[in-house]
């Protein structure tokens, strides 16, 4: 290896000194500075293993211009060389920071060379030993992760300041304390119970890893979550020489991935376990009971009607409910039930290891009871109900998978049975959902395959016994199972939204009668078709409807749709302008089942109906029940007083006709006059113009 050898003096002075080197044949770079200041300027760019500063000359004013030429130069170690005699005046600048002296008489050649050769690798090894050292001892400085060493008793003895920060003991209280005293570690509450990371490494020879959940207990008391990890100390021989542990805060990770991992298990509204963790605790709950012979029960509750909250007071009101609900839904049940907001208005309850039966029945009481009281929701107190469905673990089903299932289609049970009620599984429900299921499938195949017909029940004017129009009612003639009634069907269309093709199917068909009828020479035959909410909830409604009416060119009044109470509230603002638009284009609008529902003449007068329907319900029996014939009378007042034409449905004898025809009804329908009827019967019926009534028959 080359090694720079700079010679801070004159060739001439000393030519023998080149010589020496040159005689080792060994590959010495040599280089010649006349002054001091040379060698400094030289250094700057490249460096050198020695400096042989010669004597021969004066080449220092003093101690102090030497001391000035050493700092300038830095680490490059400085040999004095030249005559014996001048040895004692070289021990002057030895004093000051130069490495020796070497002789420079030629009986000292080979020990000068030597001298020479002995420094520039004693510094060398120095620099390779020293440098590393120094390196980690500014990094362990340096560096934000606490770090401790210990002997292998497991005193500490050394300290960086990141864990001086992070214990709050300082190096001097520490050094020489045990550990477990300057680092306590809980793990789960394990403090005092555990060895201590620094102890196992030391016991173990070998790295401890990481461990979850450790908490650093700070000497004032304090808790800092700490990630560490300990490693035993060998000296090169292989001798346990001591250990160190390395450790970070990561209290702030640890608090981010709890709130994330709460996140991802609660509903952000209500706080309450969101459909993930419950389907995490009920297969927890479903493993137990089978293994300790227990039984339990889930409750699925959905509120009645919360649409009808959420459109037409406000999402931040339905929300307001649901957090209620929540409320008073955790009072009702045990902290060791999970209740879950599975989304929308639809919770759940896990009642896990249940002793008797019937404390199902009294909690879904409790239940029902807690929820129907009203919840002051921004100063208002709103009330709502709920419907609760229920199966038990393992009499209805013994896995998750068929408890679920089985709550919702008790959910469902209730639900169609009116409402605010719980309703417990029963093996018989399966098959209804299991037709519903069928019936869904085949209506797709049906709207596709265009399987639907029309039947016609005509509307008579109670006093003249003249047909006034008819109200058009959907039929399904199954290519298997024969007739299908509306009933059977119309809510699972609604259910599935399957009733938008089918009612634009509905209106298509009626207004191609219209016209078919029209050729008949039966003009402008009035038709009434029924609306459900999902129709009309479409914002392409209305143009869909106008479209048909232009498409097939009947005049628009020959068109009535006829809509329920319960589809006007769902969202009132929205659909008095759907109504509006209708009635503009000048379709005539009948409610439906008036009397059923909320029955509000305030809104009554806000929606530009032509026409009131009086529900069949109570037109039954209506000459012989009061409560029936007060209502009736009412409505009919109400009808006069609003202008509008009044209609009564499910006339069936002539006592019914007869009390509606003495209060003043103008329009009637019903088994009396005709069931509803095949276009080629009903036709025959229009083309007869009118019914004979039984009371005007009495009064000839
Ligand atoms: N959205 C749509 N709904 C529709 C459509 N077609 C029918 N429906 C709804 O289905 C329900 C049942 O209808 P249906 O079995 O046809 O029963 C109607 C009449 O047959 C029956 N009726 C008429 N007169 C009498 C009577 O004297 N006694 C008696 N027991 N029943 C009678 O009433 C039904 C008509 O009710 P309404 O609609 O309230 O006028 C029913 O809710 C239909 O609305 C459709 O195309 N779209």
């Amino acid at each position: 290896m080359t090694t720079p050898v700079f010679i801070l003096c004159e060739t001439r002075e000393n030519p023998s000194f080149v010589e020496q080197f040159a005689d080792t044949g060994e590959d010495w770079l040599i280089k010649f500075f006349e002054n001091p200041s040379a060698v400094v300027g030289h250094l700057k760019k490249h460096s050198a293993d020695v400096i042989i500063v010669s004597m021969a000359r004066r080449r220092f004013k003093d101690d102090a211009g030497f001391i000035r030429f050493y700092d300038a130069v830095s680490f490059t170690p400085i040999l004095m060389s030249g005559r014996e005699q001048q040895r004692s005046a070289a021990e002057a600048f030895v004093a000051c920071g130069a490495q020796g002296f070497s002789s420079s008489d030629p009986k000292d050649r080979v020990a000068g060379v030597q001298i020479v050769r002995d420094l520039v690798l004693r510094f060398r090894l120095h620099g390779k030993m020293e440098g590393p050292a120094a390196r980690a001892e500014v990094t362990l400085n340096a560096i934000s992760d606490g770090v401790i060493g210990a002997d292998t008793e497991g005193n500490v003895d050394f300290i960086n300041p990141a864990a001086e920060v992070l214990t709050g003991w300082s190096k001097s209280q520490a050094s020489g304390q045990p550990i477990e005293n300057v680092m306590p570690i809980d793990i789960d509450n394990s403090l005092g119970y555990e060895p201590h990371p620094v102890q196992l490494a030391l016991q173990k020879r070998s790295v401890v890893g990481l461990s979850a959940g450790a908490v650093l207990v700070k000497r004032d008391g304090s808790r800092v979550d700490i990630e560490d990890s300990a490693a035993p100390i060998f000296d090169y021989r292989g001798n346990l020489t001591g250990a160190v542990i390395v450790f970070h805060d990561v209290s702030a990770e640890r608090a981010m991935r709890l709130k994330m991992t709460y996140l991802a298990h609660h509903d952000h509204l209500t706080q309450l376990p969101n459909r993930v963790l419950f389907q995490d605790r009920l297969e927890q709950a479903v493993r137990a009971a089978r293994r300790y012979g227990q039984y339990l029960a889930i409750m699925f509750i959905d509120l009645d009607n919360f649409k009808h909250i959420n459109d037409s007071l406000g999402h931040t009101v339905g929300d307001g409910v649901l957090v209620a609900v929540a409320d008073a839904l955790t009072r009702s049940v045990r902290a060791s039930d999970t209740l879950s907001r599975q989304g929308g208005d639809e919770f759940v309850v896990l009642l896990p290891a249940l002793q008797e039966d019937n404390d199902v029945e009294t909690i879904a009481m409790k239940i029902l009871q807690a929820i129907s009281v009203g919840h002051l929701i921004n100063e208002k107190t709103l009330y709502v109900s709920a419907s609760i469905g229920i199966s038990f673990f393992p009499s209805d089903a013994v896995n998750v998978e068929d408890l679920i299932k089985h709550a919702d289609t008790a959910l469902y049970d209730a639900k169609e049975k009116g409402r605010n009620r719980y309703q417990f599984f029963l093996p018989g429900m399966n098959d209804d959902a299991m037709e519903r299921q069928l019936i869904e499938a085949d209506l797709r195949r049906a709207i596709s395959l265009e399987q639907f017909i029309l039947h016609y029940q005509p509307k008579v004017d109670l006093s003249s016994g003249l047909i006034t129009g008819v109200e058009a009612l959907l039929r399904w003639p199954h290519p298997l199972h024969g007739m299908i009634a509306p009933s059977r069907f119309i809510g699972i269309a609604e259910d599935t939204k399957l009733i938008i093709p089918i009612g634009e199917w509905v209106v298509r068909a009626a207004c191609q009668q219209i016209k078919r009828w029209g050729e008949q020479g039966l003009n402008n035959v009035c038709v009434a078709v029924n609306v459900s909410i999902a129709e009309l909830s479409q914002t392409c409604y209305v143009d869909n409807i106008l479209a048909i009416i232009e498409e097939t060119g009947v005049p628009p009044a020959a068109l009535q749709l006829e809509l329920t109470e319960s589809v006007l509230m769902s969202d009132l603002p929205s659909n008095r302008q759907v109504l509006s638009r209708l009635k503009a284009a000048g379709l005539s609008l009948a409610m439906d089942d008036f009397g059923t529902g909320y029955s509000s003449l305030a809104y009554l007068t806000q929606l530009p109906f032509d026409v009131l329907k009086i529900d069949q319900s109570f037109i039954r029996d209506v000459s012989s029940r009061a409560d029936n014939a007060a209502v009736v009378a009412a409505i009919l007042a109400m009808g006069k007083s609003l202008k509008l034409r009044v209609v009564a449905e499910g006339i069936e004898n002539s006592l019914e006709l007869g009390f509606l025809q003495s209060n003043g009804c103008q329009e009637g329908q019903g088994y009396l006059f005709s069931k509803p009827l095949s276009e080629t019967q009903v036709t025959t019926f229009l083309l007869a113009g009118s019914v004979a009534l039984p009371a005007m028959l009495e009064c000839h």
